[in-house]
């Protein structure tokens, strides 16, 4: 297959032209003006421009909304923008009240008289209506007119409010049960303490079996209560993960566009909140303060008893501080390790097909072992030294439970108190330690499950997805690129450098270049799939930040050059996996991506189970489908990364034919390629180099700068019949 670097044409990054530097630094495009472009024009002779200076947006805005002529052909707008460059506009050193008496007395609404317009600045175009009343869309009737059908912003500040409201609701009758719980649990001890001090002293059966039988129903009473509290804690982990799990995968995939990749780890904070929600640890937390009344009845036993508890328990938090500082860092070392053994272990399963070719099963086990063997490592440490605080803990709790045996004994002996309180002070005691050291023990986790909340809350508050957008009518396609910057975060690297230009609605391009050049970049930014770093890209004179996401993804389609497939059948994949795809829609879009002959041959047709991998298709016939996908709805934009690069010569020509019934139905499409026999379709053409567009006009002209004067044969289809 001839491609364009073949020998009989120069490369994409020969020197064709050199163009010029001062044009190109100033980031402007090499345009190949045709006969009737206004930049070929002499200003002098331009009509008026309704509105010209972007610096006189503000007033001219409001003079224009009011003034502007009825009948005036809003679609005019589009077509004359095709040639924008970032030069200034020559009007815009115009005295601004020569421009009011303009916006007073608008340009007739002649095409002819819109095509010269000189110095119509985007700004300035964004004042006029964009719709037009008959034309320029599908069916060649135009979309349709009516408003987009959007769903409705997320609530997501709402949604945490309501899943805090459930939280606190739980916890408060929780906290209720707890109370009980707590009370109930003093049923021993006192139990204790009348046993030796009222029944063996009076010796009174009757006495011993109610206090036995009000025990019991103490202790029954309180299993149940602890037992309540628990499935409540634990309803209340799942109610959590199920009003956020939603919203925050909706969030985090958003944020995931322009964010680090690690957006999606949300999800794993919210099971730590749930984690923490049905934990012993905030079972630890609820029970905790109730501790002080636990010693405070120790200190009526009495006051030394009470010192000893007192004393215990700042030992114990000492203890349990000096463990957590000894351990954070092996345990941070750990999950670390383990991560990047599990990123690992994603990347293994992705490529199973490439490990077990190559034979690199040894390797890849290798990689993760080392990981793995990294984070046991580091685990044995942080256990180690938990290991040994703990044995300390429970020692000096020990000590102490014999400490108040043994000096309440002491006491006894003195007669100051009876051996039945000293049982019942160390049972006592033991309640309330309980919950300290819990609470100590389960800080860190604590400390984890805050920082995941506050994760899951930033991305909530932050989420872009809350933000209600303005409605916008369906648009015609019109796309408008002015000085686009490119820098990848963290790099110096310029990987677009000034790109300007416009495609009116239903006109196709083709960007070529070597590899490298910035093409597929180009492309995403076109998609708004990676922000520039600076400049803008508008669909219908909007800036696409400023679309209803939802609305802009229904309005464009878009085939990356690495194409994925989502697991499910052929159908579901062309209906973008909605549920309110239609048949219809679904056979249009395979019609007009012209795969419909190819889905027919298939076994199971558009039921065709498509795998994960893609299996049982093609890598040729899943850039179809995919190409189908992009078609789905009928948009009005679509970019295309290289969708010939698996297709054979059958597929080629489909290609072809798909965009040349894009063209007829209006649809705008950018289509990145490396071989020739797409340009025979399109209308324009752009050469990338280095990040800057090296030659940018229409097909025929960029071909003749490309070749000479010479077009080889194979793309002279459309020369003189479609002259532009
Ligand atoms: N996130 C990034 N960080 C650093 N460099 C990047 C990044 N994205 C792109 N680049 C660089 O920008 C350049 C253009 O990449 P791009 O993928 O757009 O090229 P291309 O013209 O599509 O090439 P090909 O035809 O091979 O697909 C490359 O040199 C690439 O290394």
């Amino acid at each position: 297959m001839a491609t364009v670097n073949s020998s009989r044409r120069p490369q994409f990054d020969e020197p064709l032209e050199q163009p010029n530097k001062a044009n190109l630094s100033k980031p402007s495009v090499k345009e190949v003006k045709p006969a009737n472009s206004w930049a070929g024009s002499e200003p002098g002779k331009s009509k008026p421009s309704r509105l010209v200076l972007s610096s006189d947006f503000r007033v001219a805005r409001g003079e224009n909304e009011d003034r502007v002529s009825p009948d005036r052909r809003p679609s005019d707008a589009g077509q004359d923008g095709a040639n924008v460059t970032a030069e200034p506009a020559v009007a815009e050193r115009a005295d601004p009240n020569k421009l009011l008496e303009q916006t007073v007395q608008p340009s007739p609404p002649s095409r002819a008289g819109s095509e010269n317009r000189v110095g119509t600045t985007i700004e300035g175009k964004a004042n006029q209506p964009v719709l037009k009343s008959g034309g320029g869309g599908g069916n060649n009737g135009g979309p349709p007119r009516s408003f987009h059908r959007r769903t409705p912003p997320e609530d997501f500040q709402n949604l945490l409010r309501t899943a805090l409201r459930a939280v606190r609701r739980n916890l408060g009758f929780v906290l209720v049960l707890t109370c009980a719980t707590n009370l109930l649990v003093l049923a021993i001890p006192v139990y204790l303490f009348q046993i030796s001090d009222r029944v063996l002293t009076s010796r009174s059966l009757d006495t011993l079996i109610m206090l036995t039988i009000i025990a019991l129903g103490a202790v029954a009473f309180q299993s149940a209560f602890d037992a309540i509290r628990r499935f409540m804690l634990m309803r209340t982990g799942v109610e959590v993960a199920a009003r956020l799990g939603a919203p925050i995968l909706s969030a985090a995939a958003h944020a995931s566009l322009h964010g680090s990749g690690r957006e999606y780890q949300t999800l794993g904070d919210l099971q730590q909140v749930r984690g923490f929600l049905v934990s012993g640890t905030l079972i630890s937390f609820l029970d905790v303060p109730f501790a002080p009344l636990f010693i405070l009845m120790i200190f009526l036993v009495h006051p030394d008893l009470g010192m000893i508890v007192v004393v215990t328990a700042l030992v114990l938090m000492t203890i349990a501080l000096i463990n957590q500082k000894m351990t954070a860092k092996p345990f941070a070392e750990a999950n670390q390790a383990q991560s990047k053994a599990n990123l690992h272990l994603d990347s293994m399963s992705r490529n199973s097909q490439i490990i077990n070719a190559m034979a690199m099963i040894p390797e890849a086990v290798r990689i993760w072992g080392r990981d793995t063997a990294a984070s046991l490592t580091w685990q044995v440490r942080a256990q180690d030294r938990n290991i040994v605080f703990a044995a300390v803990s429970r020692t000096v709790r020990l000590f102490t439970q014999i400490g108040i045996l043994g000096w309440g004994a002491f006491l006894a002996l003195q007669g100051e108190i009876t051996g039945g309180m000293v049982i019942a002070a160390s049972i006592i005691a033991g309640r309330a330690f309980a919950p300290i050291e819990g609470s100590i023990e389960g800080w860190n986790t604590f400390l984890l499950s805050r920082g995941a909340y506050g994760r899951i809350r930033n991305l909530l508050a932050n989420s872009a997805l809350q933000y209600e957008k303005l409605r916008l009518p369906r648009p015609e396609g019109r796309l408008d690129v002015e000085r686009l910057l490119y820098v990848p975060g963290g790099t110096k690297r310029v990987v677009l450098n000034g790109i300007t230009f416009s495609l009116s609605p239903g006109e196709t391009l083709a960007i070529i270049g070597n590899s490298g050049a910035g093409k597929t970049t180009l492309g995403k930014t076109l998609v708004g799939s990676i922000l520039p770093t600076s400049g803008s890209v508008r669909l219908d004179l909007m800036d696409i930040r400023n679309w209803d996401p939802r609305q802009f993804g229904e309005s464009i389609g878009y085939l990356p050059q690495d194409v994925q497939l989502f697991p499910g059948t052929i159908k579901e994949n062309i209906g973008r996996m909605r549920d309110d795809a239609t048949d219809e829609q679904i056979h249009d879009a395979a019609v007009l991506a012209d795969v419909h002959n190819m889905i027919a041959t298939l076994p199971q047709g558009y039921e065709t189970v498509v795998a994960a991998d893609g299996s049982p298709l093609s890598g040729g016939q899943k850039q179809r489908i995919a190409l189908a996908r992009a078609f789905f709805g009928n948009p009005r934009m679509v970019v295309l990364d290289e969708p010939n690069s698996n297709l054979d010569v059958a597929g080629d020509k489909a290609l072809a034919r798909a965009i040349e019934q894009a063209k007829a139905n209006k649809i705008t499409v950018v289509v990145i390629t490396q071989k020739p026999t797409l340009l025979n379709v399109v209308d324009k053409i752009m050469l990338l180099n280095d990040g800057r567009v090296a030659l940018f006009g229409e097909r025929d002209k960029v071909l003749q700068q490309l070749h000479g004067s010479k077009v080889p044969p194979e793309l002279k289809g459309n020369q003189g019949g479609e002259e532009k």
